[in-house]
């Protein structure tokens, strides 16, 4: 397995003057560019999940656009039913689809009860048949340099960084308070266009650590971060 290459990155780093106009300045930007390709044709979306977007998405699945030409997946998902408070389907469910956004066409990444793992090829082909490759990627960043659920240390790491990973892969990370599916190195970093939204200083500074490391299995977040805009805001 060869790992995707990352060489020296230079995202261009959009800073907002407060979280409520990063969240509002990211939504209305990403309304923008799914109303730009449901012109002319369908728009393919992934989504973060965790503490971060939810102000974003709510906006974003409000703006009028025409949703019935999107079809949105997560980044990444906690294994958890869709019930649980962990799980990031239960978020888009209270945000982005608690507007006109709910038109959109979803392609979950939780195929519970089974384990993650023999869940993978039927997400993998319903994603390759719905939503890839994407068109934007929108990406979370935890404190230790993760992103969607490439963390550091984390079993099946390796395999999700490989150039030639299949869409999706299981993870089991310290990190992690459950076993997690994520969008691998590939996937993420085929999207046409990549936006990474990080709030507070300690991911300023992550970011930081991140763009100085040369290992994505150090710094995860690498994968997705050339030709990307990191949004920001303290
Ligand atoms: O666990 C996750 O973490 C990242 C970052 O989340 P945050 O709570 O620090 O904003 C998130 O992007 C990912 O989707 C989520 O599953």
């Amino acid at each position: 397995m060869t790992p995707t290459p990352t060489p020296t990155l230079t995202p261009k780093i959009e800073t907002y003057a407060s979280r409520e106009a990063l969240m509002t300045g990211l939504a209305d930007l990403l309304a923008d560019q799914l109303s730009a390709l449901t012109r002319t044709g369908r728009a393919r979306i992934a989504v973060p999940g965790g503490t971060t977007p939810g102000p974003m998405l709510t906006r974003l699945g409000a703006a009028p656009l025409a949703w019935d030409r999107v079809a949105v997946t997560l980044t990444d998902e906690r294994w958890v039913p869709t019930s649980s408070d962990r799980s990031n389907q239960k978020l888009l469910a209270g945000t982005l689809f608690a507007g006109a956004a709910a038109a959109a066409e979803f392609v979950p990444l939780y195929g519970g009860p089974r384990e993650p793992d023999d869940a993978l090829g039927g997400i993998a082909a319903s994603l390759a048949s719905l939503c890839l490759p994407l068109d934007i990627a929108v990406l979370g960043m935890g404190a230790d340099m993760h992103t969607a659920s490439l963390f550091p240390g984390g079993v099946g790491l390796a395999a999700a960084l490989a150039a030639d990973a299949p869409p999706v892969a299981a993870i089991r990370a310290a990190g992690a308070d459950e076993p997690r599916i994520t969008l691998t190195a590939p996937t993420l970093a085929g999207a046409r266009e990549r936006h990474v939204l990080i709030a507070g200083p300690d991911k300023r500074a992550a970011l930081d650590r991140a763009l100085e490391v040369t290992d994505p299995a150090e710094a995860p977040i690498r994968v997705a971060l050339d030709g990307a805009t990191v949004h920001y805001a303290d």
